[in-house]
């Protein structure tokens, strides 16, 4: 049988066309397409086509189809084929659902009654997690991200909810218009002009605007007197946080429909966790009863975050998770972003299951030799490893694993896009661990919870204190100690520069002051035998100072190194200064972190409040506050991916939270409840008629038509492909084939919008609908066209358009599938179930 989706078929041309291109008849009996039309190379091609039994002859032709054929009916006021309404449709469509279609097959992954359900469960979870949030309510004011304005600097940027963005100046005693009494107004200065806002009313509407990135500021500021700019990009920010929340309920709602038995709890479990030489903190603790949980009680497969500030133990929620599945018979694969900390996990593991000798590990690493690379390979093929370390290359199609039961992954967000890819492919079938450094806000958690499976470790193991933390400006003698101190106490030292260059230079600096203890330099362009065995000799401790670039960043782990130095600090950024020191002060010893700039005044005020923050949250586990105040983006990137950063860069972090709050507290508010495409029904009385030219030149025209309203009949995803492949063989459609085709468009986005009729009087077009008022304010408000958006009016359960002329009926069926189109745009951002 042929199968559409693994090879492309060849391409279809019409056969008028045929003269300078090599055509020939091709017999096809029985395929994944529908007749007459050729595959294309979509991936997601044919998903939902049910072959046509009949075999049938079509023509082939072996050049790509990227050029439609020229129709030759067509018509004088035809719009170009690449440019009408439903190609740009189609576009759009194949934007927004292509890549989710990758990750969920079928249309009707999830059940309405498993949905309700589900979402019934998540509400009553939330609730638990915002009531915690409101417990906290009066030391933050509330859980909001509303900033407080006696907070702010002059030059500070803040944005207002209604106006946009703007320019803290003063906080001063004014008067109100026609009052002679005097009080206390914030004024923020904007692109046109001043405003003055009453204290009281700045606490409820103003925040502050953060981006992601510390050094962006805003482009322009917004203005007073035209707030319709603000307005757009308000509600860019608003659909886009729906749209996030939606996607991951969706493929949260998905991963439940997956199903593998659970796993056996095992009384071997038992010793192995008598084997951990610590006492766990209540976080741990919690964290293995959840992954247990996960793994034994569950029949979807995992899909946990384990998140913790750096150094609190996350590593052994992984390693106990590995041990249920191996000791079930199955592998797991432990991936690390970079081969030092590949190695790191390799060593790790292989001394926590140092016990059990029938567990194999391996670890694939660039150091290995070609041969022992291929023995580790067919290790895994034929399952002699159960437990594999390694960085992406465990991702590469030459791995291939016998039975692989959990995926854990560190530190995801340092992967690329292609490998994030992968990860998330193999979600849907084994279970997957991720572990982050990078803390998220407590708020952000909380208010997720029943969204995303997650644990937080947030409190340190026991006996760890503070690092101690200095910063000031470069000085010979004030290294030359700090290093005396730890080497003389035994210890060991990280020497950190931003730059592959100058580490020689420091070297030559050390070794005059050190010359008998040994001293080496790391960074990633060295050979990568040579940086394992320096690694290697550091982790022994036979190297006492290493001098490196953050290559040390995240997850290192040596105990006994307990001295921090960082040499032109202001070159780092916040988040990574603050993995940096979190390498030191990993055991019970006290450590320091010495941080030095070249000369204050050489420093910007940016890089000046960045290095006071990092001085300021010293305390142990304020990682997370620091997360709150100028990195919950990058925790945030950890749960919802990180494409964001351009919808936030709209409205500033602060408010993008906010809205995020607002919108999963409302997630069952925003839900479209479609009707079957049979029920749609579209009273616009036009009857195409397709001109002989047409349908003599495709065989079977009922069939294709029949075809077509089958297509729309499944899904809108089934019928873009219909079109898409019918312009591929035939051309652009004539004007009737079109207005047909429109029809199908319009019953079908009707029916997944919840509109069961539409029917049109003089300059009235109605249409009955089950859509809420709040869902039909969501998705007016992100319309596009004023001119649709303004015509809207929503009166209990129909939808109204007030026209300004009665319109002939083809440019009325125009008008509603303009219209319906950009309704349609929202449609990613509700819960469609
Ligand atoms: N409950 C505990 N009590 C004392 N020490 C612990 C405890 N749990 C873990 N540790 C130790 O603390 C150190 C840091 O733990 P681990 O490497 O798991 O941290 P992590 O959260 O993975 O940090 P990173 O994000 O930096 O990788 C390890 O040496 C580990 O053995």
């Amino acid at each position: 049988m042929a199968s559409a989706g693994a090879s492309p078929l060849p391409n279809l041309r019409p056969k008028h066309r045929s003269s300078s291109l090599r055509f020939f008849s091709f017999e096809f009996p029985y395929s994944h397409t529908f007749p007459n039309l050729p595959s294309s190379k979509c991936p997601c091609h044919a998903q939902n086509w049910k072959p046509s039994r009949s075999a049938r002859t079509i023509a082939v032709f072996t050049e790509a189809s990227r050029y439609p054929p020229e129709a030759p009916w067509k018509e004088k006021g035809d719009s170009p084929s690449n440019a009408d309404d439903i190609s740009v449709l189609n576009e759009r469509i194949r934007k927004e659902l292509g890549k989710r279609r990758g990750l969920r097959s079928g249309s009707n992954a999830v059940q309405s009654a498993d949905a309700e359900q589900y979402i019934k469960t998540v509400k009553l979870q939330q609730r638990v997690g915002l009531l915690k949030l409101k417990g906290n309510a009066n030391e933050k004011g509330g859980f909001g991200y509303r900033v407080d304005p006696y907070s702010l600097q002059p030059g500070d940027y803040v944005v207002h909810r209604k106006v946009g963005i703007g320019r803290f100046v003063a906080i001063k005693f004014d008067v109100w218009k026609s009052s002679s009494e005097s009080s206390e107004y914030v004024f923020i200065e904007y692109a046109d002009g001043m405003a003055k806002l009453p204290v009281k009313q700045a606490y409820r509407m103003l925040y502050r605007y953060n981006l992601p990135n510390e050094n962006r500021r805003p482009r322009a500021l917004s203005k007073l007197n035209d707030t319709s700019a603000w307005e757009k990009r308000r509600i860019k920010g608003k659909v886009a946080v729906q749209k996030m929340v939606v996607d991951l309920m969706e493929l949260y709602l998905h991963r439940l429909k997956q199903k593998r038995p659970p796993y056996c709890k095992t009384p071997a479990m038992i010793e192995f966790v008598s084997l951990f030489p610590y006492v766990p903190t209540q976080d741990q603790k919690q964290a293995f009863i959840d992954i247990e949980k996960d793994l034994t009680e569950r029949e979807a497969p995992m899909d946990r975050l384990i998140c913790g500030d750096v150094g609190f133990g996350k590593t052994e929620v992984a390693l106990r998770a590995i041990f249920i599945v191996v000791s079930a018979g199955k592998q797991a694969m432990v991936l690390a972003p970079t081969i030092v900390l590949a190695k790191q996990h390799y060593d790790v593991i292989s001394e926590r299951f140092s016990s059990y000798h029938h567990i194999h590990i391996g670890l694939l690493s660039r150091f290995q030799t070609k041969s022992e690379k291929e023995e580790h390979l067919s290790l895994i093929k034929n399952g002699d490893l159960d437990i594999i370390v390694g960085t992406h290359a465990l991702l590469g199609d030459r791995v291939v694993y016998n039975r692989l039961g959990l995926l854990v992954v560190d530190e995801e967000q340092r992967f690329g896009v292609k490998q994030k890819e992968k990860i998330a492919s193999l979600k849907t079938s084994v279970d997957v661990l991720t572990l982050s450094a990078t803390p998220i806000p407590r708020t952000l958690y909380l208010a997720l919870t029943g969204f995303r499976d997650a644990s937080l470790i947030s409190t340190p193991p026991p006996e760890r204190v503070p690092i101690k933390t200095h910063l000031s400006a470069y000085s010979n003698e004030k290294v030359l100690s700090a290093i005396k101190f730890e080497i003389d106490r035994g210890g060991q030292v990280f020497y950190v520069l931003p730059r592959i260059k100058g580490l020689e230079e420091v070297m030559e600096f050390l070794v005059q002051s050190f010359s008998d203890i040994r001293i080496a330099i790391a960074h990633g362009k060295q050979y990568s035998k040579q940086l394992e065995e320096t690694m290697k000799m550091f982790a022994l401790g036979d190297i006492k100072i290493l001098i490196c670039t953050n290559i040390v960043e995240s997850g290192l782990n040596i105990q006994n190194a307990n001295t921090i130095i960082i040499q032109d600090v202001q070159q780092f950024g916040l988040a990574q200064l603050y993995q940096l020191r979190g390498r030191v002060g990993r055991a019970d010893k006290e450590a320091y972190a010495f941080l030095f700039y070249p000369d204050k005044e050489l420093l910007s005020e940016q890089a000046l409040e960045r290095l006071a923050a990092i001085d300021e949250y010293q305390d142990l586990g304020q990682g997370f506050q620091l997360a709150e105040r100028d990195m919950g983006i990058r925790g945030f990137g950890s749960i919802f991916g990180e494409q964001q950063s351009g919808d936030i860069g709209n409205v500033g972090v602060d408010l993008f939270f906010e809205m995020l709050f607002e919108s999963l507290s409302k997630v069952d508010e925003h839900r479209v409840v479609s009707v079957p495409y049979k029920d749609s029904q579209l009273d616009v009385n036009i009857t195409p008629r397709l001109s002989s030219e047409y349908i003599s030149n495709i065989k079977n025209p009922m069939e294709l038509l029949d075809e077509a309203e089958r297509a729309a009949e499944i899904d809108i995803w089934s019928l873009m492909q219909f079109t898409e492949q019918l312009r591929q063989q035939y051309g652009k459609e004539p004007r009737p084939m079109e207005v047909f085709l429109k029809k199908l468009y319009v019953r079908r986005m009707a029916a997944d919008l919840g509109i069961s009729r539409i029917y049109a009087s003089e300059k009235t077009v109605a249409m009955k609908t089950n859509m809420s008022k709040k869902v039909f304010n969501l998705m007016s408000e992100a319309m596009k066209s004023d001119i649709h958006r303004n015509s809207l009016t929503y009166t209990g359960g129909e939808i109204m358009a007030e026209l300004l002329v009665e319109l002939p009926k083809e440019q009325l069926l125009n008008w509603i599938f303009q219209c319906l189109a950009e309704l349609y745009s929202s449609l990613a951002a509700l819960v469609k179930y």
